[in-house]
């Protein structure tokens, strides 16, 4: 028989809620472990499509592995003609990441392998995901908000495609690198909330459309994936460095949360992945010969060392990058999810390849021993 738990700690922080081989957080060490690589220095050489091979196959693909997992990528990337009024229904407070969260659900009944748990047919579930999910962002919100449809360019890249669809413009290469990073440092966490929920629902037997459908849910929330448009409605709505620095003491003062700092496991420390983008942006904001941007964020970040020793997460410095490419501010969850897809298939194939159900216990705090009295 189990022994009886009694230990509770709240948020579940520092529980070990799973085994492995995808990646950790080695904190002390500052990496961000990917399948054995670091995540920064995958990001500084090799590009999004190679970090999907990664997750998904074990290994970093090879030239020719790259070759045809991008070209199975492009392939996969149109959506079901039935997807377009299921997402485009007409409702009055319908948000990006709602839309997403019904495309990814009702692309399920589309996918003849939807119930086979096996590690091929997961792992192809994944590529058709990764591939769709793009188009599902860019012109959900495009339908949404009236404009036509862009058609994914074939010819591009992943990463150039995708902020194609989501610009209506080509990138030129320091967008597009800066782009691609930007999924490469989204694409895996260990075991943020959205992974934990997935591989919750994916424990149950249930498949990779439920899972990521759940992630979705996850992840909008702005304490999670959400922050980073929540970020640049802040930085927008302070428009100067004067404006950021009453804006954020007011807030503090108020005992409001500053979106884009603070994590669970870096806790006062650099999100190593901030450090990356604030490169990005430092370099985007060079290609625009404007470094406003660049010194109101830090100017923010020094706020928040002095004011609580909290130091930024990714979300902080993606959503100024995603702005300076010219990507539309509640698109910018919805593109995390889109990279994190590679690192939530990774997880439920790992789920599903050796899996036990998640059923944890309470402790209870309520009464005991009521009678009800009948009438
Ligand atoms: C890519 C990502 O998803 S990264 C996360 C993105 N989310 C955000 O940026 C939202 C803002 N950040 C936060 O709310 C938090 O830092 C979290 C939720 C990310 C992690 O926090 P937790 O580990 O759960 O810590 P917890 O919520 O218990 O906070 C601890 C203390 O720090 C404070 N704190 C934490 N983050 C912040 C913040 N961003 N702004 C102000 N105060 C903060 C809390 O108010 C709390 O103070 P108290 O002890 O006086 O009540
Ligand atoms: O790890 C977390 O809790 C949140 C996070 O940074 C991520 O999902 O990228």
């Amino acid at each position: 028989m189990m022994a009886e738990q009694t230990e509770f700690r709240p948020g579940l922080e520092g529980i070990i809620a799973s085994e492995t081989d995808i990646s950790y957080l080695d904190v002390a060490a500052e990496q961000i472990v990917i399948r054995g690589y670091d995540l920064i220095e995958l990001a500084r050489t090799v590009t999004y499509v190679d970090v999907v091979g990664l997750l998904l196959d074990g290994t970093l693909p090879d030239e020719a592995q790259q070759t045809k997992l991008a070209a199975e990528l492009a392939a996969e990337a149109a959506l079901p003609d039935a997807i377009w009024p299921i997402v485009a229904y007409p409702a009055p407070h319908k948000e990006a990441m709602d839309i997403l969260r019904t495309g990814i659900s009702a692309l399920a009944a589309f996918d003849e392998e939807l119930g086979d748990r096996s590690r091929e047919a997961n792992r192809r579930k994944a590529l058709r995901l990764l591939a769709k999910v793009p188009n599902l962002v860019a012109n959900g919100y495009r339908l949404q908000t009236g404009q036509a449809p862009i058609e994914p360019k074939r010819e591009l890249s992943y990463g150039a495609n995708f902020l194609y669809m989501l610009t209506g413009r080509l990138p030129d290469e320091r967008e597009e690198r800066a782009f691609d990073q930007s999924l490469i440092v989204y694409s895996e966490h260990e075991m943020p909330n959205s992974t934990f929920v997935a591989r919750v629902i994916a424990s149950t037997q249930s498949d990779l459309y439920g899972a990521l459908t759940g992630a979705v849910a996850s992840l909008k929330g702005t304490l999670h994936g959400g922050a980073n448009e929540a970020v640049m409605y802040m930085l927008q709505e302070a428009k100067t460095p004067e404006g950021l620095e009453k804006l954020m003491k007011a807030r503090l003062a108020g005992k409001e949360r500053i979106m884009g700092f603070g994590h669970r496991v870096y806790m006062k420390k650099m999100d190593p992945r901030a450090l990356l983008m604030k490169e990005a942006l430092a370099d985007l904001c060079e290609r625009r010969g404007s470094r406003e941007l660049y010194e109101m964020c830090e100017l923010g970040e020094r706020i928040m060392r002095e004011e609580k020793g909290l130091y930024p997460n990714l979300d902080y410095y993606a959503a100024p990058v995603y702005y300076l490419l010219g990507i539309p501010i509640d698109l910018y969850t919805p593109i995390f999810l889109a990279s994190r897809t590679a690192g939530i298939g990774a997880h439920v194939m790992e789920q599903h390849a050796n899996n036990r159900l998640f059923r944890p216990r309470v402790l209870y705090n309520g009464p005991r021993g009521l009678r009800p009295t009948l009438q």
